[in-house]
């Protein structure tokens, strides 16, 4: 809803609607009646439209996308509309963020002024629609079309000052935002209005609208391709330049109403909220976000300086804590270190961050090669090298030096978090946190609860994961957890592939046609086919296997003939120049397709007696994209994973699933649970020694109801207990 008071001739609206003042039907309709009494009332002279508690509204309400409330009268469009038509004067007075609908209502308004700290921003474009209340036809008349253009298709945030100099905020106002509008109002009281309804304004750079247009529509289809918004908001950009405010609008309405129904919008939806919900964890037992205090955490430390260590440093030091860093040699700190400050300069270097905010975080780091300097320190994250026995020593230390409430955790990708809090006497205080690379930038941190971790170190490890900016998912204990679990099938098959008739390119090329940005193959050059085939013979060492046989290894997906043979000729990947593709040169990112490859690989299929074939696309793309679909759903039945939303912001953000396709499991709702089963016990009818391939329960299950099932209760299907 939205409150109306007058404060002696100035009506004042807030909008009022916790946490961020979403503009459901409640408030437009509050804003609309309060602009109409407000109008109506001789002694109103002006108006002032502000939000309740942190925020200027964000934007209409997501929410009322699928249920069909944001056509409702009055839309956003009328009351935007109803806004500009007043006689009397309306000023934004803007805190917090003026994001989508919030700044179509500012536009609406005659005037605009902002807190320091304000920041105003289109970003429809990242949940699939467009500024679509007449974002698209505004903006461009008040600022021009090319920062219009820049701003709607990015979806970026514009900072108080910005907004200043692009026209968008007319006064940056220091104090209480609110009353610094009513002065402002009071000031303006007497103004003729005529000069101030932005939809009779003229688009100031409209002889060039062609060429801009143009060239952002070019610039939209190479950065995102295949996306429908950022297209659309060119479209009806291009619009506002060519027509009057009143034809316009009805072009972006048709456009929005298109989007608003896409798979596309759906998708994107769906992946907004199910970031946010991933931090509200629960586990067997019934604690959860909601009933467990974490401990305060005003120190860290981290174990090992290497790239990920070093990226981890920087996290904690970014949120302004204090953070030890702890390494075996002098060599090995140094390196750190120099890693570490070489980042900050080039963060310096690109205006990213001042010299003196460098200086400060910087000042928050305390190299050591002393265990016992840890002793106060609450958290502990190690990063040393992926090898049981290391770890386990180092928590063995960890555990003896550090206060007996400090948390240690791990930052493991693949190994058993129980046997590593085994070397501790404290496991209730062991957890894992699986960053990503590069860790200073990667927003996804996958947690892994152990069998003995308490919900309070979960709760405090939740709390420090979204301190240090990430998006935490807590999942349980298993080899490789859920991200790493579900990548095994889908690169075993994209090996696979190449035995039977595929060449790596060819694999590769079907997965970015997908989306994904870098194909399977890439990858494995990317990460080093030495470090694959070192984790290979590792894992096989771990259950009981000789790692050169193909009869101990193949029935449990570690059979990589095409990777081995290139591994035995020094082809290691990009950082040799060669691997799956050639390089131009070592280092290089371009991956080149090379005929010696395909040798290689034909040859082998001639030693084994395979006869190759021709592979179809669609083939390819089941085989990769299926059999990890599969692996997710067994993550769900086993209890590994909680929810279809946490698998899915898992692969949005560790691992480059397309955002538009929501993730793995939302786009298995997509292709329909029954389809994707049928094809799965096919692939597992004709490779029945491949585990990967065995159609998982809870999928089973979910096919055989009679209706589908929404994502939302796949859980209520599963029918093991939480292992979280
Ligand atoms: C015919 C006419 C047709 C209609 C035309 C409409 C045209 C219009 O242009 C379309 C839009 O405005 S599209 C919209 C364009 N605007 C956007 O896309 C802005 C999206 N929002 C944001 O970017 C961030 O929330 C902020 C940066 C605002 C705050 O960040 P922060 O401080 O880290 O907070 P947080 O954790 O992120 O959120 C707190 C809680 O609020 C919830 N919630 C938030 N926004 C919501 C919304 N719009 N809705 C609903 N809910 C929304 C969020 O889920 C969470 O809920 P929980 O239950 O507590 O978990």
């Amino acid at each position: 809803m939205a409150d109306y008071r007058k404060q002696g001739d100035v009506a004042v609206l807030h909008a009022n609607n916790p946490p961020v003042n979403a503009l459901s039907y409640h408030v437009r309709q509050g804003l609309y009646d309060g602009i109409e009494a407000a109008e109506k009332d001789p002694s109103v002279k002006c108006i002032v439209i502000c939000g309740k508690g942190k925020t200027f509204p964000v934007g209409a309400d997501i929410r009322e996308f699928a249920s069909g409330s944001a056509k409702k009268f009055p839309n956003l469009i009328e009351v935007c509309d109803k806004i500009e038509a007043c006689t009397k004067p309306v000023v934004a007075a803007i805190h917090g963020f003026a994001l989508g609908g919030g700044l179509e209502i500012s536009l609406g308004c005659h005037y605009r002024i902002g807190g320091t700290s304000c920041k105003v921003g289109f970003p429809e474009v990242n949940i699939g629609v467009l500024p679509g209340a007449g974002g698209t036809q505004r903006l461009p008349r008040v600022i021009g079309l090319k920062p219009s253009l820049d701003i709607i298709t990015s979806g970026c945030h514009v900072g108080a000052k910005e907004a200043l100099k692009l026209g968008i905020l007319d006064k940056i106002v220091q104090g209480d935002v609110v009353t610094e509008g009513i002065k402002f109002a009071k000031s303006v009281q007497n103004q003729p209005l005529h000069g101030r309804r932005v939809s009779t304004m003229a688009v100031p750079d409209v002889s060039q609208a062609n060429a801009l247009c143009n060239s952002a529509m070019a610039e939209v289809k190479r950065k995102s391709s295949g996306l429908l918004a950022p297209v659309a908001c060119v479209k009806s950009l291009r619009v506002a330049a060519q027509t009057p405010y009143k034809d316009g609008i009805k072009i972006e309405s048709a456009l929005m109403l298109q989007l608003m129904t896409s798979g596309q919008a759906k998708a994107l939806q769906y992946a907004f909220f199910a970031e946010r919900l991933a931090s509200k964890w629960q586990v067997p037992g019934g604690a959860s976000h909601a009933t467990v205090t974490p401990r305060p955490v005003k120190s860290c430390a981290v174990v090992g300086g290497g790239y990920m260590g070093s990226g981890i440093v920087m996290c904690i030091l970014n949120a302004g804590l204090p953070c030890i860093l702890v390494e075996a040699n002098q060599k090995f700190l140094d390196r750190g270190i120099k890693m570490i400050q070489g980042l900050y300069a080039g963060s310096v270097k690109l205006g990213k961050m001042s010299e003196q905010d460098a200086k400060k975080t910087l000042s928050l780091l305390k190299p050591t090669l002393r265990y016992e300097d840890l002793k106060d320190v609450d958290v502990v994250i190690e990063a040393v090298f992926e090898d049981m026995k290391l770890k386990q020593e180092v928590f063995g230390k960890l555990d003896k030096v550090c206060k007996k409430d400090a948390l240690l955790c791990s930052n493991t990708s693949t190994l058993n978090i129980d046997k590593i809090a085994s070397a501790t006497r404290r496991p209730d205080r062991v957890m894992g946190m699986h960053f990503f690379a590069p860790a200073y930038y990667m927003k996804l941190l996958e947690n892994i609860r152990g069998a003995e971790t308490s919900p309070q170190t979960v709760a405090t490890v939740t709390q420090l994961s979204v301190k240090i900016g990430k998006v935490p998912v807590l999942v349980g204990n298993c080899h490789g957890f859920v991200g790493n679990r579900m990548m095994a099938p889908y690169t075993t098959e994209a090996q696979r592939l190449l035995e039977e008739g595929a060449y790596p390119h060819q694999v590769d090329q079907v997965i970015e046609e997908f989306g994904i940005p870098i194909g399977p193959l890439k990858v494995g050059d990317l990460t080093g086919l030495d470090v694959s085939w070192k984790i290979t013979r590792e894992v096989s060492r771990m259950l009981g296997l000789d790692h050169t046989k193909r009869e101990d290894v193949e029935p449990f997906g570690l059979y990589f003939p095409v990777r081995n043979a290139l591994y035995e000729k020094g082809r290691l990947g990009r950082k040799t120049g060669a691997g799956f593709y050639k390089y131009e040169k070592a280092g290089s990112k371009v991956a080149i397709p090379d005929p010696l490859v395909m040798d290689i690989i034909d040859h082998h299929c001639r030693e084994e007696g395979i006869d190759r074939r021709r592979i179809p696309p669609q083939e390819i793309y089941e085989r990769c994209l299926y059999s990890l679909i599969n692996e997710g759903f067994k993550t769900l039945e086993e209890g590994i994973a909680a929810r279809p939303e946490d698998v899915d912001i898992i692969w949005l953000l560790g691992y480059g699933w397309p955002r538009y396709t929501g993730g793995p499991m939302h786009f298995a709702s997509q292709i329909g649970l029954r389809r994707l089963y049928g094809r799965i016990e096919y692939y597992h009818n004709k490779y029945p020694d491949r585990d990967h391939w065995t159609p998982s329960r809870l999928l089973k299950t979910l096919s055989q109801q009679e209706h589908p099932v929404p994502l939302a209760q796949w859980g209520q299907f599963a029918s093991t207990t939480s292992r979280l």
